[in-house]
C-alpha cells in the first residue's frame, strides 16, 4: 500500500527545499551548533547523520521553528522559517525527537486534529486520515488511544500526522528509531513516493546503510559543524557510508578500561 500523493511538484530547477545558513545555538554558554549551512535541494531526500550529540536534533529544531537560533536563518522554500513562521509551518511536516503527542487521543483522533489544525475540510481530513492508517498499517489500531501504542506504532502516527496537510519539506527526527524492519521498510517506501512526486526530505538517522541506500544526499555533523556535505557518492568517495563517516568522525580505539567487565 503507497501513502496517496498530496505532495505539490517543486517550483523549479536549483531552489533549495530547507536552507540553513550559520546557525549557532549554546545552552548554557557550551555551543551546540557553531555555525551550520546546508542546501536542501528540492526534490531531493537528504540524510544527517552524525554521533550522539553532534548537534542535528538542535539544528533540525532551529529549522522547524521548535527552537530559537542564537544566529543564522532557516529558509524553507523561499519562507523565513523565523520571520513568517505560520507560513513556513504550512510547507513543512515535522517529525520531532521524542516526539511528544497529545497521547490521550486515539491514532485517528491525532491525525484528525492534525489536519483539522491546518485548515483543512472534514471531508478531506476524513478521507486522508483513512488512507494515512491503511498506509501506514495502523487501520486495525485506528482507535486505540496513543498512550497505549508500541514505540514503533507512535513513531507511524507521528509520522503520519506530519503527512496529513500535504507539506511539500519533511524534515524527520530518526524517523526509524524503534520501527520494525517490515515497518521501516514501509515508512522508506512511502517516502521514496513521495520524493518522487515533488516533495523533498531531510531525515536524520544512526544507520548509515539505511542513509546510503535511501538517500541521494547527505551531511555529516559532528561537534555541531558539517565535516562534509553533498551527494552520498560525492560523501563517501568510493567507500561505504559507515566507513567514511568513522574516517570523518575518529572512532575510539580498543580501549584498556572495563576490565573488570571481562570474565
Ligand atoms: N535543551 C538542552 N539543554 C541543554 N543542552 C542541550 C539541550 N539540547 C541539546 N543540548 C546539548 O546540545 C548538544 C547537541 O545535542 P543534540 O540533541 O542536538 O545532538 P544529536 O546529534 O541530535 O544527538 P543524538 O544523536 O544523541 O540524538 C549536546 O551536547 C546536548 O547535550
Amino acid at each position: 500500500m503507497t501513502v496517496p500523493s498530496y505532495a505539490a511538484p517543486s517550483r523549479g530547477p536549483g531552489e533549495s527545499a530547507l536552507s540553513l545558513r550559520g546557525l549557532v545555538k549554546s545552552f548554557g554558554g557550551k555551543p551546540a551548533v557553531e555555525g551550520i549551512s546546508l542546501e536542501v535541494p528540492a526534490g531531493s531526500f537528504y540524510g544527517l547523520v552524525g554521533p550522539n550529540g553532534a548537534g542535528k536534533t538542535t539544528t533540525l529544531s532551529m529549522a522547524t521553528g521548535l527552537l530559537r537560533p542564537d544566529a543564522g536563518t532557516a529558509i524553507v522554500l523561499g519562507v523565513d522559517v523565523w520571520r513568517d513562521p505560520i507560513a513556513a509551518k504550512r510547507l513543512m511536516g515535522v517529525l520531532p525527537d521524542g516526539v511528544r503527542l497529545f497521547d490521550r487521543l486515539s491514532g485517528e483522533q491525532l491525525i484528525t486534529y492534525a489536519g483539522l489544525l491546518h485548515g483543512l475540510d472534514r471531508a478531506t481530513v476524513a478521507q486522508r486520515t483513512g488512507e494515512l492508517l491503511e498506509a501506514f498499517d495502523l487501520a486495525a489500531d485506528a482507535r486505540t488511544l496513543v498512550v497505549d501504542y508500541s514505540a514503533g506504532m507512535t513513531k507511524k502516527i507521528a509520522l503520519a500526522a506530519s503527512l496529513v496537510h500535504a507539506p511539500r519539506l519533511l524534515v524527520l527526527d530518526e524517523p526509524f528509531e524503534s520501527v520494525d524492519p517490515i515497518s521501516a521498510a514501509n515508512i522508506r517506501g512511502i517516502l521514496t513516493d513521495y520524493v518522487r512526486s515533488g516533495g523533498s526530505v531531510i531525515v536524520s538517522s544512526h544507520v548509515m546503510d539505511l542513509v546510503q541506500r535511501m538517500c541521494d544526499h547527505v551531511a555529516v555533523v559532528a561537534k555541531g559543524r558539517i565535516l562534509a556535505a553533498g551527494t552520498v557518492d560525492d560523501v563517501r568517495a568510493g567507500s561505504t557510508l559507515e566507513d567514511r563517516f568513522v574516517e570523518l568522525v575518529g572512532g575510539h580505539g580498543p580501549t584498556e578500561g572495563l576490565s573488570w567487565l571481562h570474565t
